[in-house]
């Protein structure tokens, strides 16, 4: 496998008020995270509301500039790259379908647009290649002069799919693409997607806060907490091997009555830590069940080994061997 994104040491920051009067405080967002994206693979990114996972998409996205660290597509730097660019080779797929569909065009319309901003062809032709697109994400020819408040909700992410798919991107960034569905309709989206990585050879970044549809769909899952990845494995491993408490913790929470609607839960206890105030140290420590004084003081370093990556003083060996001396 060849790398699409290399995500180095970035970090978003943002100043928030806190009153009138008031000095704006920072909020880290999203605080050094290194990743890459390997060609073909669907690398998943859970954790809790407010973790900072659509904040990363945004910047993948190009839609919002990192603080600090470097975004590179295939090597380039993605500042580099003019906007257009970017969107040729990086499409989202948003939560809520409704509110980005133009109510007052046509399904046909809406798909082609991204055509027309980029030039492609007449009239005819984008109509051609929406309606081949359409066909593609299951939803045939007499859709095509409908308007999006006349598809159910499944039927809209499905136009937002094609809309996403019809420049011919390497890479979709899945923003929590079933979790404004119905239950009986998140499979079916879950599918499509799958189904179409494979024809079109896709790259995905999917983001979810729902665990099952990670494993479902995810080839390798980063767990996000506070604005770090906490741990990274192959799906596979990291189902059945979890090694960071928190992942630990996500894996045992319970999902809420209607899987897919509001973020699990974890059993953690406490709730998730205010930005503006992080915990010093591990800024899981006040949650973790396994937690000792290191973890109040010392943020714990990444550490990286054949099975993955983890950023945890139980797992980190030179701290085991600073306990044992
Ligand atoms: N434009 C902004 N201005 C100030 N704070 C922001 C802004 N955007 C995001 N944040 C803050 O950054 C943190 C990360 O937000 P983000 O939306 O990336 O998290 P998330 O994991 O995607 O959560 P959710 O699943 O609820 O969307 C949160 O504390 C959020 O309040």
């Amino acid at each position: 496998m060849s790398t699409l994104l290399t995500i180095s040491n970035v970090s978003r920051t943002f100043q928030v008020s806190q009153g009138l009067f008031a000095r704006k405080k920072t909020l880290h967002a999203v605080n050094g995270i290194d990743l890459t994206v390997e060609k073909g693979e669907v690398l998943g990114i859970v954790g809790e509301s407010g973790c900072g996972k659509s904040t990363l998409a945004k910047m993948v996205l190009g839609l919002l500039p990192a603080t600090s660290g470097d975004i590179a597509l295939e090597g380039a730097d993605m500042r580099g790259l003019d906007r257009k660019a970017v969107a040729r080779r990086i499409q989202p797929v948003f939560q809520d379908p409704y509110s980005s569909l133009n109510p007052r065009k046509t399904i046909a319309s809406i798909v082609a647009f991204p055509l027309l901003v980029h030039g492609f062809g007449n009239g005819e032709a984008r109509r051609d290649k929406a309606l081949a697109i359409l066909d593609k994400v299951g939803l045939p020819k007499r859709f095509a002069d409908r308007y999006p408040n006349q598809l159910s909700g499944g039927q809209r992410q499905r136009v937002a799919i094609a809309r996403a798919l019809v420049m011919e991107p390497e890479l979709v960034v899945c923003d929590e693409p079933t979790s404004a569905l119905d239950v009986s309709v998140q499979s079916q989206i879950l599918n499509l997607l799958m189904d179409l990585r494979r024809d079109l050879g896709l790259t995905y970044v999917f983001i979810s806060h729902n665990l099952a549809v990670v494993e479902h769909i995810a080839t390798r899952v980063a767990v996000m907490y506070l604005g770090r990845v906490v741990e990274l494995a192959d799906t596979a491993t990291l189902f059945k091997a979890p090694r960071h408490p928190y992942t630990k913790a996500l894996l045992q929470s319970v999902l809420t009555p209607e899987p897919g609607r509001g973020i699990p839960e974890t059993g953690l206890g406490l709730a998730f830590p205010d930005p503006l105030n992080p915990p010093a140290g591990c800024a899981f420590h006040p949650r973790c069940p396994n937690a000792f004084a290191t973890c109040r003081t010392v943020t714990p370093r990444t550490v990286k080994d054949p099975a993955g990556l983890v950023a945890c003083h139980l797992h980190d060996p030179q701290i085991a061997q600073a306990a044992a001396a």
